[in-house]
C-alpha cells in the first residue's frame, strides 16, 4: 500500500494520559508515514493527500487487546456455560487438535476483521500455527505480538518442539512487516508448562530480547493444584522462586491473587492484562483491580479468545471492566471511565512495548475515529471518556487507522474483503467439525 499524508480536521480528540487520566481537545491532526507528525488548530490542507473531515466524530487511540487467541474466533460458540477446566478439556483441546496452518490463518483473518471493525489496532496473541497468524496480519495491516502457545505437560520431546515452534516464530516473524508484527515467547501456563520450561523460557527471552506472555492465576482451582505441586507455592511464587518474573512479563487474568503475590507483581513491574468477559463467562472470579490500580500496576485490557468472550469487541471489555468492579465492590467510583480508557489504550501499548496508545506528536498513528451520528451516542455525555465507556460499542467506530494506513473507513474494510473472509470462515469450521466426527466414529 502507497503510504499517502492523512489530516484528519476538526475532530474531538480523547487523549489518555498514562496516569489514570485523560484530556480532551479539539484540534487538526496530521499523519505522516506512519506517525502522528502535528496537533494543531486549523493545519493547512496542502500538507495533506487524504483528508477527512472528523467535525461529527471523536478521536482516540486505536485500541489494544493484550490477551487474545485470535484464531479461537473459529470456535466462537462452540460450547458455552461452561467452567474453565471441562470447557478446555472436554471441548476446546479436542477440537484444536484438528487445527492446520490454513485454518489458523482463516481464523486470525476473522479476528483481525472483527477488531478493526471494532476500534482495536493492536493485539497480543498466544496461538498455534503462528507463521499463519502472522501471514494475517501482515494482509490485513493491524499490529500484532505474536506468541506461540508453549504445552509440554512436563514432557521433554514435547518441551524440545515448543521451544523450536516459538523461536522459529521469532527468528521469522519479529519486527517485521515495517515493524508491526513483533514476537514473545507464549508459556502457556504454570499448570500446562513444567517448571524446566519455563526456566528456559525465562533465559531464551533474555537472550531473543522478546517479552513472555503466560495465562495466571485465573482460577481458584489453579491455586490449589500449584499449592498442592510446588511445596505451597501460588503460581506467582512459583515464578519468583525461579527468577522468571520481569517487566516484560503479561500476565493474563491474575483473579486469584494474595497480598504478596500482589507485591510480587508490583516488585517486579510484571503487566497485568484483565480480561473481565472472560472471567465472568467461565465464572472464573473477579480481578482485584482496585488493589492493583492502588499499587499503580500497569493494567491493560483482553477479550481472550472468542469461545470464551464471544466477541472481540474491547468496547465491550471496557464497559465490564468498568461495572464489575463497581458491583464487585459496591463502590461505584472505582474502575472510573477515564481509568479504563487509559486501561484499553495507553496502558496496553506500555505492556506491549508499543510506541502508540496516545494521541502525541511523535507516536505511531493508530487511530480511530467513532461517528457520534448514532441513537446510542446521542445527546453526548458531559465527557468522552463517559461516551466511549458507557454508551459506545465497537459498531460506533467508523475509521480504524494503523501504522498510518487506514484499514476501515466508513465502516469498509479497505485491505481484505471481508465476505470472503466470512465465507471461508464459515467453511473452515465446517470442515473441522467433520474432521471430529469422523475421529470420533
Ligand atoms: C493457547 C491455548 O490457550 C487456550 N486458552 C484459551 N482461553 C484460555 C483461558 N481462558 N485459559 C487458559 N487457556 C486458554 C487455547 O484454547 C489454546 O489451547
Ligand atoms: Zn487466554
Amino acid at each position: 500500500m502507497e503510504s499517502q499524508n492523512i489530516l484528519i480536521k476538526n475532530a474531538k480528540i480523547l487523549n489518555p494520559l498514562g496516569n489514570g487520566k485523560t484530556e480532551e481537545k479539539n484540534a487538526d491532526v496530521l499523519i505522516v508515514e506512519d506517525k502522528i507528525s502535528e496537533i494543531n488548530k486549523e493545519i493547512e490542507e496542502s500538507n495533506a493527500e487524504k483528508i477527512i473531515d472528523a467535525s461529527d466524530k471523536i478521536l482516540m487511540p486505536g485500541l489494544v487487546n493484550t490477551h487474545t487467541h485470535i484464531s479461537m474466533s473459529l470456535l466462537r460458540g462452540i460450547a458455552d456455560d461452561l467452567e474453565l477446566d471441562s470447557w478446555l478439556n472436554d471441548y476446546i483441546w479436542p477440537m484444536e487438535a484438528h487445527l492446520n496452518r490454513e485454518y489458523c490463518y482463516i481464523g486470525a483473518l476473522l479476528g483481525a476483521s472483527e477488531m478493526i471493525k471494532s476500534g482495536t489496532t493492536c493485539f497480543s496473541d498466544m496461538y498455534f500455527y503462528m507463521d499463519g497468524v502472522a501471514q494475517a496480519v501482515e494482509e490485513i495491516g493491524m499490529r500484532a505480538v505474536l506468541s506461540y502457545g508453549m504445552i509440554d505437560f512436563g514432557i521433554k520431546e514435547k518441551r524440545e518442539n515448543e521451544f523450536k515452534e516459538n523461536i522459529s516464530l521469532i527468528k521469522n516473524h519479529n519486527n517485521t512487516a515495517d515493524g508491526r508484527i513483533t514476537t514473545m515467547f507464549g508459556p502457556h501456563s504454570s499448570y500446562t508448562a513444567s517448571v524446566e520450561l519455563l526456566e528456559r523460557v525465562r533465559k531464551e527471552a533474555d537472550r531473543y530480547n522478546v517479552g513472555i506472555h503466560i495465562h495466571m492465576n485465573e482460577t481458584m482451582k489453579e491455586i490449589n493444584d500449584s499449592k498442592e505441586a510446588h511445596e505451597n507455592k501460588r503460581p506467582f511464587e512459583l515464578l519468583d522462586s525461579i527468577g522468571f518474573l520481569n517487566s516484560d512479563v503479561v500476565a493474563a487474568h491474575c483473579v486469584w491473587l494474595d497480598e504478596k503475590e500482589i507485591n510480587l507483581i508490583k516488585n517486579n513491574d510484571v503487566k497485568v492484562s484483565h480480561n473481565p468477559c472472560s472471567n465472568m463467562k467461565l465464572a472464573s472470579g473477579v480481578a482485584p483491580i482496585g488493589e492493583l490500580l492502588k499499587e499503580n500496576i500497569c493494567v491493560s485490557l483482553g477479550t481472550d479468545g472468542a469461545s470464551s468472550n464471544n466477541n472481540l469487541d474491547v468496547f465491550d471489555e471496557m464497559k465490564f471492566a468498568a461495572l464489575l468492579q463497581k458491583v464487585h465492590t459496591l463502590n461505584p467510583k472505582l474502575a472510573n471511565a477515564d481509568e479504563v480508557i487509559n486501561m484499553a489504550s495507553y496502558n496496553g501499548a506500555k505492556a506491549l512495548n508499543i510506541d502508540a496508545g496516545a494521541i502525541e506528536v511523535g507516536k505511531k498513528a493508530d487511530l480511530i475515529l467513532l461517528d457520534t451520528k448514532h441513537p446510542n451516542m446521542t445527546p453526548q455525555s458531559n465527557t468522552l471518556s463517559s461516551n466511549l465507556v458507557y454508551s459506545a460499542n465497537g459498531s460506533n467506530v467508523d475509521t480504524t487507522i494503523c501504522n498510518g494506513k487506514i484499514l476501515m473507513e466508513g465502516r469498509k474494510l479497505l485491505t481484505v474483503d471481508e465476505e470472503h473472509i466470512l465465507s471461508e470462515a464459515k467453511r473452515a469450521i465446517i470442515e473441522m467439525k467433520e474432521l471430529k466426527e469422523a475421529e470420533s466414529e
